[in-house]
């Protein structure tokens, strides 16, 4: 028998039998560990070297670790708010040990701030000796270490449990971790982890469920679809591409034994009888025997197109999409025109959205540089893969390069690339710059405005001339590529400053189109009904409460999609199987923010006042506060209205914080964050 952490156990062994086992391989490890620790010359008196990595390190490891950051946010914040006044943190940690994140109590973060668990620093074994991160990450599976376990002095206050993450392609990509003071130690601490983990793991499997065959499987068919859903990828000729954690406990096997086998080899048909078995009936169960005589219900998702979906997609999927899977037969030879437009997903019911995509249209297959413009969270980067994906350079690599989360020292080198010995410390065999990977394909140059001045002119260059000349290399290399920018800046103001080359601007726009802000759109109810169906997909259809799509419209959505994104996946969760996201499943932080906002017949809103009149006002929180009108300005900023809300409580309460917070409904908290932004006569 193998567990999910890849333990093999004797088929037999009762259940005390495989706790003690548990137990005593811990206990093994630990002191392992213990041995290691000693080795790399730390002693337990040691004073922890907490000197932080430094932002050059840090941010090139958050930019290395997007796809795990984005994937794992939903996770941390439900689980954070699940251990929420336990005196704990969260940290999720890269492979090697550096934290990227950490959520915790207030009170806990200041004593944990002195074992140093904030993002920039290094919980390895090398520089920590054991302790549950840097053994989990050394052992490649899930660790408690518990109090004196520590090997430093410094850290034995505490207890830790940590489980490794893998992507969907088995490889180890960092560690979610769950600390607190060690007299609070329970018991499933390691289970919450663990299930958290799998929640990551799960989600990142929208990002492989494109490239092939993605079947949901388990013994017992109601699991289908819940945290425990077994799913494996195979290629469209059956390839074994993936699997998830509970896909490799269900069929026995390691991802690496799972390399070596195909569709036909674990499930018993081959991949043409498949599809025949799935023409027509996508969303039906089927009876499969694993190659390991147990019988298991699937259901199996795949695109007319010969791509296949998890149903995790954001975009709605157009009405012909299950037309077509019905009428053509599934065959992985359908040629790439078969495919449906991308920029038609995005094409979701806002005028300002459709006159972009036909001003797009207009322009395809030209090679014209497109800059997107749009505040953050708008779909910049998504409506950038659509142009590529509806382009002839589709089959080609679309490359996308945030110029703002790459160091300056190292945007050179990722951008251009370098050749072996190119500088101190250059890799063996030098590297491929970017531009040279997007060859035949798409450039996608996110962030533009943050491309430092210097590089700025050989960019223009590889722009005008269509070469490049990789460090070190004294030779030059013709390119083919598309080139597609963004940024939330104000460019024009930026040449006005000496901040960016205006004929570089040039270079960039030949066409500009602007996305808007999630508050301007018109399509509002559709997109937040579409996330929600995305992200219900496996179990039942989830609604809003009227309470809530009132809230939603109200809110001013700095963050834009990405934020309700965000919000919906832990209120779908929250909300079990209620099938109702309600007030309650909402988190705290955007209820302190809307509980301050006028209710809708005091503000005009342009692009949702026409959804919103037969809404129910809500609770106005200005009702006590005085001067009003200052306020409602219709250009009244989100930020600003709250400050002023603030303020006006703060002085009707002399400065008392409590009072004031109890008035406006917010928590303490929410003023001593703003507390730099109010006037100091508030305080008198
Ligand atoms: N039309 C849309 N419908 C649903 N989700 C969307 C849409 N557009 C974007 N999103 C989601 O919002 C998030 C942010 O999108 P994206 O990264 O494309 O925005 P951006 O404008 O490039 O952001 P930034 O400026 O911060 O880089 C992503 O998770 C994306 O899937």
């Amino acid at each position: 028998m193998i567990t999910q952490d890849g333990n093999h156990f004797p088929q037999r062994a009762s259940f005390d039998t495989v706790v003690d086992m548990a137990n005593e391989k811990r206990r093994v490890l630990i002191a392992d560990s213990q041995l290691r620790s000693s080795s790399f010359g730390i002693k337990s008196s040691d004073k922890p070297e907490f000197s932080s990595a430094g932002r050059g390190v840090l941010a090139h490891a958050l930019d290395e670790s997007r796809f795990l950051l984005q994937h794992a946010a939903a996770a941390m914040q439900t689980l954070h708010e699940q251990i929420s006044n336990t005196h704990s943190m969260v940290v999720l940690t890269s492979a090697n040990g550096l934290v990227l994140k950490s959520l915790g109590d207030i009170d806990f973060l200041e004593k944990a701030a002195q074992v140093a668990l904030a993002p920039g620093f290094d919980w390895s074994e090398k520089i920590n000796g054991t302790n549950a991160i840097g053994t989990a990450l050394r052992e490649e599976q899930s660790m408690i270490v518990h109090g004196g376990e520590h090997f430093m002095n410094a850290n034995k206050f505490l207890t830790c449990a940590c489980a490794p993450i893998s992507d969907p392609y088995g490889r180890l990509i960092g560690a979610l971790d769950l600390t607190s003071d060690y007299r609070s130690f329970q018991q499933h601490t390691m289970a919450l982890v663990k299930m958290s983990v799998q929640m990551i793991e799960n989600h990142m499997f929208e990002d492989i469920s494109s490239k092939g065959v993605v079947i949901h499987f388990h013994a017992r068919a109601e699991f289908i679809g819940t945290l425990v859903d077994g799913i494996a990828v195979f290629s469209a000729d059956g390839r074994f591409l993936s699997a998830n954690r509970s896909a490799q406990f269900q069929l026995g096997l390691s991802f690496n034994a799972l390399s070596a086998h195909t569709f036909s080899s674990l499930f018993g048909i081959p991949m043409s009888r498949l599809y025949a078995l799935c023409r027509g009936t996508l969303t039906k169960l089927h009876s499969l025997c694993l190659y390991n005589g147990v019988t298991v219900s699937c259901r199996v998702d795949i695109t007319s197109s010969g791509q296949f979906f998890t149903g995790q997609e954001i975009l709605p999927k157009p009405a012909i999409d299950a037309a077509s899977i019905t009428r053509e037969p599934l065959s992985p030879s359908l040629t790439p025109k078969s495919k449906l437009s991308t920029l038609r997903y995005l094409d979701t019911g806002d005028a300002q959205i459709a006159a972009v995509i036909q001003k797009l249209r207009l322009v395809r297959g030209r090679d014209i540089p497109i800059m997107i413009l749009g505040e953050t969270g708008t779909g910049k980067e998504l409506m950038a893969q659509a142009i590529h994906g509806d382009s002839e350079r589709s089959s080609a690599p679309f490359v996308c390069v945030n110029c703002a989360s790459i160091p300056e020292s190292l945007i050179e080198s990722e951008l251009f690339g370098y050749e072996s010995g190119a500088f101190t410390g250059a890799r063996e065999k030098g590297v491929i710059g970017k531009i040279q990977q997007a060859n035949g394909g798409t450039l996608f140059l996110d962030e533009i405005g943050d491309m430092p001045r210097n590089l700025q002119a050989r960019l223009l260059r590889v722009l005008q001339e269509r070469r490049i000349s990789p460090l070190g290399a004294g030779r030059e290399i013709a390119v083919d590529i598309s080139i597609l920018c963004a940024t939330n800046k104000n460019l024009k103001e930026m040449i006005a400053c000496g901040e960016f080359r205006q004929d570089l601007y040039y270079r960039l726009n030949g066409l500009v189109v602007r996305l808007p802000a999630l508050r301007e759109r018109t399509d509002f109810k559709f997109v937040v009904s579409k996330i929600i169906s995305s992200l219900s997909t496996y179990s039942k259809p989830v609604d809003l409460s009227d309470e809530v799509m009132e809230m939603f419209q109200r809110y001013q959505w700095p963050g834009n999609f990405r934020q309700l994104h965000n919000l919906l996946r832990t209120a779908v969760v929250m909300s079990g199987d209620t099938g109702t996201i309600e007030r309650l499943h909402l988190p705290d932080d955007f209820l302190e923010e809307i509980a301050v906002l006028p209710c809708v017949d005091t503000f005009d809103i342009p692009a949702v006042t026409g959804a919103l009149t037969n809404t129910k006002p809500a609770i106005n929180p200005f009702a006590n506060v005085a001067n009003v009108a200052d306020i409602t300005k219709p250009a009244a900023r989100l930020e600003e209205v709250t400050t002023l809300a603030i303020a006006q409580m703060l002085r009707q309460h002399k400065g008392n914080v409590s009072s004031a917070a109890k008035a406006l409904g917010i928590s303490r908290n929410t003023i001593y964050r703003k507390k730099h932004q109010l006037p100091a006569d508030v305080w008198d």
